[in-house]
């Protein structure tokens, strides 16, 4: 039988909307790029890789074959956003016609791109959405109350919206394709630099005052790429950046807090935030976007932690507002 949604990319995220979307009553399929991967997932009923202790429900099937997973008239793409043009690229011929559903929070390195702007690139005409906000992988799988925010441009809106929803999975419907998706990068790289701030020992208030203007610098870049400002207010703005900033569940968090406590963060992991801080950061004017360009710096080390503190506190003093 057809399947209702697709899920592309079995990785901690994925497998967690698969779980919460085939609890919900919907019959999905879950694609895995590796043979083995899949195979075991099948067998144990379970991603213990990526997600250990979240049992896969019935209605949810695994597959290393692309084909199968894009018979679903939707798709949820949820692989890292440096790896969706090479996936999409790769099965263009499949997702051609389906409604993809952008579930990577990020900006492409080389080409400062938004994941639906590299679908549209990729794939003339393709239909896309985007699914974003706070939400941690382990939580939804878990059938934790979440609320996201699902931005569609164009008609289609309530019926995604309708299919994708569940009692614990509140979908929000939004319009501001490009808002959500800046919101969801940006975080992350204010994410890190919390992270580093409370490894460090800079403490919290230090922690507030980084969210709040790291919170402005989003709105001051993502309104110039043409976000509304009351999407950043919303779910996948302010709603991320307090969840990913206040969490040591979240990796870019913790990514940050390792570089402050002087250790090395774990290279294993997704962290979305250091390849997105170097793509805003490579032609960004450092007055403008002061958090993001520092978070950029310290990253590639070419200052250290002290030298990043210093540098900000000790930039001209200005107007809370503009
Ligand atoms: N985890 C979370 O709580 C949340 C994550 N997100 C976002 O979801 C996206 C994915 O993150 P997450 O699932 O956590 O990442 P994970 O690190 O858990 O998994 C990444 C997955 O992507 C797969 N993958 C990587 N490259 C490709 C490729 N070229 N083709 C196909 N599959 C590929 C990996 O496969 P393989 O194992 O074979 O390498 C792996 O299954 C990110 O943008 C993240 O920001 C959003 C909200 C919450
Ligand atoms: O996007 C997320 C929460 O909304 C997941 O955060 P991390 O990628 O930092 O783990």
């Amino acid at each position: 039988m057809r399947p209702d949604i697709g899920v592309l990319g079995a990785g901690a995220f994925g497998t967690a909307l698969a779980i919460a979307l085939a609890q919900a009553g919907k019959r999905v399929v879950l694609w895995a790029r590796d043979v083995e991967q899949a195979a075991a997932m099948a067998a144990a009923r379970e991603n213990v890789a990526r997600l250990p202790g979240a049992a896969f429900p019935d209605g949810l099937d695994v597959t290393a074959d692309v084909a199968m997973a894009a018979q679903a008239p939707v798709l949820l793409l949820a692989v890292p956003t440096q790896t969706l043009r090479g996936l999409a690229g790769a099965h263009a011929a499949f997702l051609a016609d389906r409604r993809l559903v952008a579930c990577c929070k990020g900006v492409e390195l080389g080409t400062g791109l938004l994941p639906t702007q590299v679908l549209g690139q990729v794939i003339p005409g393709a239909q896309t959405a985007v699914l974003t906000g706070p939400s941690f992988a382990a939580d939804i799988a878990r059938g934790k109350p979440t609320a996201l925010t699902l931005a569609v441009e164009g008609a289609g809106g309530e019926a995604l919206q309708a299919a994708l929803a569940s009692h614990n999975l509140r979908l929000y419907l939004a319009h501001d394709v490009v808002g959500a998706q800046w919101g969801g990068a940006l975080k992350n790289v204010i994410a890190i630099a919390a992270g580093v701030v409370l490894g460090a020992g800079f403490g919290e208030s230090a922690r507030a005052a980084l969210m709040t203007r790291g919170f402005a610098e989003i709105g001051r870049l993502a309104q110039s790429r043409g976000a509304q400002a009351e999407t950043l207010w919303g779910l996948s703005g302010f709603g991320d950046l307090v969840l990913t900033c206040t969490s040591d569940k979240s990796r870019n968090f913790r990514h940050g807090q390792a570089i402050g406590r002087g250790e090395a963060p774990d290279l294993t992991q997704t962290v979305e935030g250091v390849m997105t801080a170097h793509a805003i950061a490579q032609d960004a004017d450092p007055d403008m976007l002061p958090v993001t360009c520092m978070v950029s710096a310290l990253l590639r080390e070419q200052v250290s932690l002290e030298q990043a503190k210093d540098l900000l506190l000790s930039r001209p003093l200005r107007n809370e507002r503009g």
